[in-house]
């Protein structure tokens, strides 16, 4: 693999070669190329897992939508997983239903539960999980569960007057879409959210994205950052 890395530094501009420095490109090489090669056994593969944070309304669930079409991850998000489970015949809808009424955190276990089955089900190997993880335990019960850790954080900062406005213009007809509970859900996106980015931004895991502009404009920031990825991927044929 070394080998053909070292081929493909020689072909680039340098702009592309700062980017090989990175550390999250660099894991990306690592992750896609090093099995395949060697024993042939896809199963060997670990998944690229993308978390994607950012207040409530402040356009998540948008620009998965757009990665997920141009960049081939397969979208998953923790918001909608549980209202699934909140609208089936499940021993915990009533729990979730409540929990999301107050705008608070549902349990780690019941969330990674789902995320876990949606990896497994997903049609590609790389994954962004949409709105997880919400709070410090459920990072760390992440990490546990799962055992590992995400290769890249996308945190869209967002002012709170832009995110109410947008909330209050969605009309999908969800229980937590009305002025108390966003309240509360601006409370813990504060106090619990943000210590999970902070955290990943000391792992210089996050790349911060302005969330203010048109859906459009702020593709344009975040497809920057998937476009050097996508770069790397052409190369090494993964
Ligand atoms: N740049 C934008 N400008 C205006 N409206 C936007 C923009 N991005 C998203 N929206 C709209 O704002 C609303 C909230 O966006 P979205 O559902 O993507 O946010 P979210 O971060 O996933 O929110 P939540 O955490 O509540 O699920 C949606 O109605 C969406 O169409
Ligand atoms: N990790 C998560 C993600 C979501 N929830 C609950 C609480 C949120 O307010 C609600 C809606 O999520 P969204 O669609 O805004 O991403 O779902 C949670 O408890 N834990
Ligand atoms: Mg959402």
């Amino acid at each position: 693999m070394w080998r053909r890395f070292a081929h493909l530094s020689l072909s680039i501009s340098r702009t592309k070669l700062q980017s090989l420095q990175d550390p999250t490109v660099l894991k990306l090489i690592n992750t896609f190329s090093s099995d395949a090669g060697n024993d042939g056994v896809a199963s060997s593969r670990k998944p690229f897992i993308t978390f994607v944070l950012g207040g409530p309304g402040s356009g998540k669930g948008t620009q998965c939508e757009k990665i997920a079409s141009i960049f081939g991850f397969a979208h998953l998000s923790a918001g909608e997983l549980l209202r699934e489970e909140m609208s089936s015949p499940s021993e915990n809808g009533e729990l979730i239903r409540n929990v999301i009424k107050e705008g608070k955190i549902v349990p780690s276990a019941i969330t990674i539960s789902l995320i876990k089955r949606a990896i497994n089900s997903a049609t590609s190997d790389k994954i962004l999980i949409d709105g997880f993880p919400r709070s410090e335990e459920n990072r760390i019960a992440f990490e546990k569960i799962i055992g590992v850790e995400p290769d890249l954080v996308i945190f869209f900062e967002c002012p709170e007057e832009e995110m109410v406005k947008r909330i209050l213009g969605r009309n999908q007809g969800r229980i937590d879409d009305n002025m108390e509970t966003i309240r509360k859900r601006l409370k813990v996106f504060e106090d619990l959210n943000m210590p999970v980015v902070e955290h990943y931004s000391s792992k210089g895991k996050v790349h911060k994205i302005t969330a203010t502009g048109t859906v459009d404009e702020i593709f344009e920031r975040v497809r920057q950052v998937f476009a050097s990825l996508r770069y790397l991927k052409a190369f090494l044929s993964f």
